[in-house]
């Protein structure tokens, strides 16, 4: 056995987001976001499932709060539904649905849990993706409006902020590849959104330090860690490109002012420019205080020239895998964390971070064991990364509870908790009782 001490001031937290868990989509004001078209549109998302009940959390947070109280966290990573706040996108604001996260927000004050908002998880508002969503610069304007609303309303509340929940899955999970809302299978489109969402997170940080908002303010990767399968340049080139997609293509702007050059040189000659205006770059290079990172799993990638955009493929090594398909590879984690210090050793959270397992109730209790073995991996690399002196200053695991997994439905089930989607009864599984010692002794103790 061994033990790992984590840092005294190290935060402990889950993560969720709005339509996953909400529900109550036509209650409180709520316009129409663009997952609720998609999820209407057959074939989209598994068995049809959609967010319009979810877990039920408009209604039930106060039951949820109580959960993460049991658990011992003293964060928790949530997301603004947009649609709640400007239902229309760029008009009214909606009174009751500030009101609502009001409630929530003091409440989780009242139960000592720090609030960690994302402003955009993925619910654009329908009528901005009608005029082109985020490669439209009055989509830009309308989140900076949207995002002054929030600063000015919870300034002094919720002091950790983040403007965006994986940039990749935003503009080429859901505009290249077509798998997440609203569904575009267009490079063009993919890399304007890109950008359009980058100019939109500089301008709301200007923002947020215009108004002396309280606290920090960040953006949230999700990362892609590939290592090649061969020694052929060839497939370290393909690794290279993987990886940069999901990191540098982002962090590059954000923190050096410019995109990755050799990724600008590659989607040329595929005929896809990215739509600098005058000021954009300076504008998306506003300073910033900290980095979330989402990780789950890592590839062994090689060079195919038929692999889509990046002709970059990733290899089946037969690793065990969670039930989404990801391989459990906690390695990647470590890995990456190290490539992400040419960045400098920004403060870091992992704001996701967890595995697909749908174990079910038997007999009143659910032994997600290969769940546990998932966390204590990837805690014992936070453990090495901490220790290397990386500023990783908190975990938020993926995920508080089951919820709507995008195209997958609720099918698959990522969390600490089970919900059982008829009752809406939420069942701590073992792998809560797990994590609710490790934060009690802010240690980790594995089994090896
Ligand atoms: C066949 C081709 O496949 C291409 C990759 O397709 C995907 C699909 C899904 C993901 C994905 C899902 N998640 C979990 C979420 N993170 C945010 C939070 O809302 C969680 O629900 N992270 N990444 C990545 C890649």
């Amino acid at each position: 056995m061994t033990i790992f001490q984590f840092p005294q001031d190290f935060r402990w937290g889950t993560a969720t987001a709005s339509y996953q868990i909400e529900g109550a989509a036509q209650e409180g004001g709520r316009g129409v976001s663009i997952w609720d078209t998609f999820a209407r549109t057959p074939g989209k998302v598994f068995n049809g499932d959609n967010g319009d009940v979810a877990c039920d959390s408009y209604h039930r947070y106060e039951e949820d709060i109580e959960l993460m109280k049991k658990l011992g966290i003293n964060t928790y990573r949530f997301s603004i539904a947009w649609p709640r706040i400007i239902p229309d996108g760029d008009g009214e604001i909606n009174r009751e649905g500030l009101d609502f996260y009001h409630r929530f927000v003091d409440k989780l004050l009242e139960a000592g849990i720090e609030p960690f908002c994302t402003l955009y998880h993925w619910d654009l508002p329908q009528t901005l993706e009608d005029i082109g969503g985020w490669g439209n610069r009055r989509t830009v304007d309308a989140f900076v409006k949207y995002a002054e609303v929030i600063f000015k309303e919870f300034s002094g509340k919720i002091n950790f902020w983040l403007t965006f929940n994986e940039p990749w899955c935003i503009a080429f999970l859901s505009n290249l590849l077509g798998i997440h809302a609203p569904g575009n299978k267009d490079l063009q489109t993919s890399i304007n959104v890109a950008h359009g969402l980058l100019v939109a997170h500089g301008k709301a940080v200007q923002s947020f330090r215009r108004l002396g908002t309280t606290g920090q303010i960040g953006i949230a990767p999700n990362v892609c860690w590939a290592e090649p399968y061969s020694k052929s340049p060839e497939d370290r080139a393909a690794c290279d490109r993987a990886i940069a997609l999901n990191t540098d293509w982002f962090l590059d702007p954000i923190y050096k002012g410019s995109y990755p050059q050799f990724m600008v040189d590659w989607f040329e000659k595929a005929g896809a420019t990215v739509p600098i205006q005058e000021g954009d770059m300076e504008i998306i290079s506003q300073p910033i205080d900290l980095l979330g990172i989402n990780y789950y799993t890592m590839g062994i990638n090689r060079f195919n020239p038929e692999a889509g955009a990046l002709q970059s493929e990733e290899v089946d090594m037969g690793l065990i895998k969670t039930d989404i398909g990801w391989p459990v590879e906690s390695r990647g984690l470590y890995e990456f964390m190290h490539y992400l210090q040419k960045y400098g050793n920004v403060d870091v959270y992992i704001t996701e971070n967890g595995a697909c397992i749908n174990d079910d109730l038997e007999n009143g209790k659910i032994n997600d064991d290969r769940r546990i073995a998932y966390y204590e991996q990837h805690l014992a690399q936070i453990h090495r990364i901490i220790n290397d002196g990386i500023n990783l200053k908190g975990y938020m695991a993926w995920s508080l509870m089951d919820n709507f997994e995008w195209a997958e439905g609720y099918r698959m089930r990522f969390g600490l908790v089970h919900v059982d989607y008829r009752s809406l009864v939420r069942t701590p599984k073992e792998s809560f009782y797990w994590y609710q010692n490790v934060i009690k002794n802010n240690w980790l103790e594995t089994r090896i």
